[in-house]
């Protein structure tokens, strides 16, 4: 700054540029340029890095190119500026401030002149300038600081265009000017690199000077850096480097790395299509699920090499297989016919146009979804009217979703991504055919342990003794399976005679052999039970893949109420 200010001859004169307007010049210059004209200055045309942080370089070089010869106008507004190393930048504020300390910015009235030349940014600067003299204060800064950045913005877009617009290309030319007849020609440097073909410059040779000075004046050393060769082409383009390829002298090459190798596990197709998994054995008997395994090695066999181990049976694979069931490619639904732009898209007939009410086969669930009783304790369950079908599971595992998935009503069941959001048993009409009854779940809810403990107790209590009941869905996560609070609940069931079935749900979440195999890991581990219903049904709410199918499976629970 002190330095800026006391270099000798530090004015800046406006020149009149003939009938073009005015041009400019500086002459002994000792104060930093207007942000916008560095790129003038420096002659930069690509000039992103040469305003705010690669200011410091292009001075550099800038300055250096004048030490080879040329005393010409970056040699001079390099010498007043208090020099900074590469890494230690001005910022851009830092600057901003400096220009606006600097007395020689105010330039005897000459903004009238600036602002009357053709230059765009030109002309903004000299607005600044003068909104300053007018203003000084607090405010004027902020002002003038976003000024200050239209500034840059409008000297940057100049810029970015290949100095194709107002400015650069004839300060170019002027400094290219500057050169002639001096020590450094460029363009002569330019013919000769030319006729050389590519050539090799080392950096380190041309840029001898490694000391920088700081702020304060001080000599400091600056850290040597490894310096990439510049190649210049037959063109005189310059040709960077890759990085992989410029190795330092004092450095042997690195042994290639060895590439990992995956161990791949024969059973695992779970990122296959059905079709490319290997051929499946028809499975009869239980102990055929797991198959090349020893009982030695099955019992070392982790919960999910086993889960990869089992073979669906061919009835369950083809199943999946035809109602689109798994995760699925948004191409593959379209290609199948299904019009993927309304919700739960598989729950449709192919190539149907027609309404939701419409869609839904069973009549039973063409009704409205009306909600009439919630109950917190056994005693507020409501008189066991119609025939009733609950909808049973862990928290989270989907119940509120398939409520509304089945009966394509939207919104009527209220649902989150938050555990525990039913707390409480819903009891829902569809006209005089059937109830459905939304339980709140067990397991991991937000909720005090005490009160998932009600919630618990609450269910158990209704599914052993409700008059009415007449199935209970118990919906498990297709991708996490069955946890031991279920079965808790379903040898409650089978102690009480309750009929049961499982719903797999989120099934979109897994891969189809993953559904398939589940399916088939549940059955069973279920078999032997014997209020349980045939099939385990898959069902995703989301892409409404298999709930064609549980509609009508539970459809004809409502068959046999008389109205
Ligand atoms: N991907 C996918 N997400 C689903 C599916 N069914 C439900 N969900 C999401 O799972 C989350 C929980 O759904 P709910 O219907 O509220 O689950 P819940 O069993 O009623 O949960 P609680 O009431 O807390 O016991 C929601 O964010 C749903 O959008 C499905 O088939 N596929
Ligand atoms: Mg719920």
């Amino acid at each position: 700054m002190a330095q800026a200010k006391s270099a000798p001859g530090g004015k800046r004169n406006w020149v009149s540029g003939g009938t073009t307007g005015y041009s400019w010049e500086y002459t002994g210059i000792s104060i930093d340029p207007p942000l916008g004209m560095r790129n003038k200055e420096t002659g930069h045309a690509k000039g992103k890095g040469t305003t705010f942080a690669g200011w410091g370089k292009s001075e550099k070089r800038e300055e250096r190119k004048g030490r080879q010869g040329n005393a010409g106008s970056t040699r001079r507004w390099s010498e007043g500026v208090p020099r900074v190393g590469v890494k230690k930048a001005v910022s851009g504020l830092d600057r901003r401030k400096r220009k606006i300390d600097d007395d020689s910015w105010d330039d005897g009235g000459n903004g009238r002149n600036v602002s009357s030349s053709k230059s765009k940014f030109t002309r903004k600067t000299a607005s600044t300038i003068n909104r300053r003299k007018v203003s000084p204060g607090k405010g004027d800064r902020l002002r003038s600081q976003s000024l200050y950045e239209d500034d840059f913005r409008v000297g940057k877009r100049s810029t970015s265009k290949g100095s194709r617009g107002f400015n650069g290309r004839s300060v170019l030319s002027k400094n290219s000017a500057a050169f002639k007849g001096k020590k450094f020609d460029a363009s002569a440097e330019f013919r000769r690199t030319k006729k050389a073909g590519a050539k090799e410059v080392n950096l380190d040779e041309e840029f001898s000077d490694n000391k920088e000075s700081d702020d304060s004046g001080h000599i400091t050393e600056e850290k040597p850096r490894p310096r990439l060769a510049r190649v210049l082409d037959g063109s005189g383009k310059k040709i960077k480097p890759a990085k992989k390829d410029v190795v330092p002298e004092d450095e042997e090459p690195a042994p290639p790395k060895k590439r990992k190798r995956m161990k791949l596990d024969p059973y695992d197709t779970s990122n296959k299509r059905i079709e490319d998994s290997p051929p499946i054995q028809d499975v009869s008997s239980p102990k055929k699920i797991l198959v090349k395994c020893t009982p030695e090695e099955e019992s070392d066999m982790s919960t999910n090499a086993k889960f990869r181990a089992i073979q669906p049976s061919s009835s369950i694979l083809s199943y999946v297989e035809d109602n689109l069931l798994g995760r699925r490619r948004l191409n593959e639904i379209k290609n199948t016919g299904y019009n993927v732009k309304i919700s739960a898209p598989l729950d449709n007939i192919p190539f149907s146009t027609s309404t939701d009410r419409e869609r839904i086969e069973e009549s039973a669930f063409r009704n409205k979804l009306e909600f009439f009783a919630a109950a917190k304790i056994s005693s507020s369950f409501p008189p066991p009217t119609l025939p009733e079908i609950a909808f049973a599971g862990v928290s989270n595992v989907g119940k509120s979703s398939l409520l509304n998935a089945l009966t394509r009503q939207w919104g009527i069941v209220r649902i989150s991504d938050k555990p525990g959001h039913t707390q409480s048993m819903n009891f829902f009409r569809l006209a005089s055919k059937l109830c459905l009854v939304d339980l709140p779940g067990y397991g991991f809810a937000y909720a005090k342990d005490e009160v998932k403990e009600s919630w618990q107790e609450l269910v158990k209590e209704y599914v052993s003794t409700r008059v009415g009941l007449e199935r209970v869905c118990l919906l498990v996560h297709t991708k996490r399976g069955m946890k031991p609070l279920d079965y808790e609940l379903v040898d409650l069931m089978e102690r009480h005679k309750t009929p049961y079935q499982i719903v797999l749900t989120k099934t979109d979440l897994v891969f189809p052999i993953d559904v398939a195999r589940r399916a088939m890991e549940i059955q069973e581990s279920l078999k032997k039970n014997k209020s349980v219903v045939k099939p385990v049904m898959m069902v995703s709410s989301k892409t409404g893949a298999g709930i064609r199918n549980l509609r009508g499976v539970l459809g004809k629970l409502a068959r046999f109420i008389k109205p």
